[in-house]
């Protein structure tokens, strides 16, 4: 039977905790069960029930503390994930016992664990190893997304995590919900964008020097040639977002496709009469 996992990433302060809780309540409302994993050793506040706690094993203080390490932040959390990496046998064995795998990971933020070290690709190896059907989640907040140099900077970390994971991949734009009425009209542009066209308006502007107009117009036509940039909108306070998130990751993750037939088989008694063939 294949597990599923869906790998929730972005930028600090994106929502990944937030949308791990919400999305856990979803779906409690519509009977299905799922799980989180917290891999955040930096982690202090979640509200969500934790399947596996990465603190337990280790947290940024040990590194920061430690009289030997005597790291940062940023380098105690980057020393926690490599732990992790070397002890990946803890993982497996916390997640051996689960029966119904659907399973969130609820990610750090700090976006060089998706860009620079490999930690995130090798997690991603070791739960494909373990049977996971994975999808990527990228999480980045609206308000870093809704003018067009900010998107082409935002859009890069998405597509440089997505080619570095190689797994099937949504980005979703959250926090849609402190929008303001006049960033929610322009929303569409941004959700399913032509990078020339949003740059073109933008660049209307004067204020920008022509060296840097023409840096994120080829960085714009680059990403238009992926074609791969999407995003899908995150209102929490609208649970049909959630909702349709939630089913395009399904699809991603190829949930579901083993149960239909399986169900159906138990429920005709004989297979030959339900497929209304004759012989
Ligand atoms: N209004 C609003 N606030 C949100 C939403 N999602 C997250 N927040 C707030 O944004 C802040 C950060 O949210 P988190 O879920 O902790 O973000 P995170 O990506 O897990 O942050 P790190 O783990 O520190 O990288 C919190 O104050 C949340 O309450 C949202 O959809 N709408
Ligand atoms: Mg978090």
């Amino acid at each position: 039977m294949p597990r599923y996992a869906q790998i929730v990433m972005g930028p600090a302060g994106s929502g990944k905790s937030t949308y791990c809780s919400n999305m856990v309540r979803h779906c409690e409302n519509i009977r299905r069960q799922v799980h989180v994993v917290n891999l955040d050793p930096a982690a202090e506040h979640f509200d969500y029930p934790v399947l596996v706690d990465v603190r337990e094993l280790i947290q940024v203080d040990d590194a920061m503390e430690d009289e030997s390490l005597k790291f940062g932040p940023n380098g105690g959390l980057v020393f926690c994930m490599e732990y992790l990496a070397q002890n990946f046998d803890w993982l497996h064995e916390q997640l051996d016992d689960i029966e119904d795998d659907y399973i969130l990971f609820d990610c750090p933020g700090q976006i060089e664990l998706y860009t620079h070290i490999p930690v995130m690709r090798q997690l991603v190896d070791m739960l494909q190893r373990w049977n996971f059907n994975i999808c990527g989640v990228y999480l980045i907040d609206s308000q870093f997304l809704l003018e067009a140099s900010k998107f082409v900077s935002g859009t890069l970390t998405a597509l440089s995590t997505m080619v570095n994971l190689e797994t099937p991949h949504v980005n979703v734009m959250t926090k849609l919900d402190l929008l303001t009425k006049r960033d929610k009209k322009q929303l569409d542009r941004y959700l399913e964008p032509t990078m020339q066209g949003l740059l073109y308006e933008e660049f209307e502007d004067e204020k920008f020097s022509k060296k840097f107009k023409k840096l994120n117009s080829a960085i714009a036509s680059m990403i238009d040639d992926y074609s791969l940039v999407k995003f899908l909108p995150l209102d929490m306070s609208d649970e049909d977002s959630i909702n349709d998130i939630l089913l395009q990751i399904d699809t991603c993750l190829q949930y579901g496709e083993d149960q239909e037939p399986r169900e159906m088989r138990e429920e005709g008694d004989d297979p030959d009469v339900d497929s209304g063939f004759d012989g």
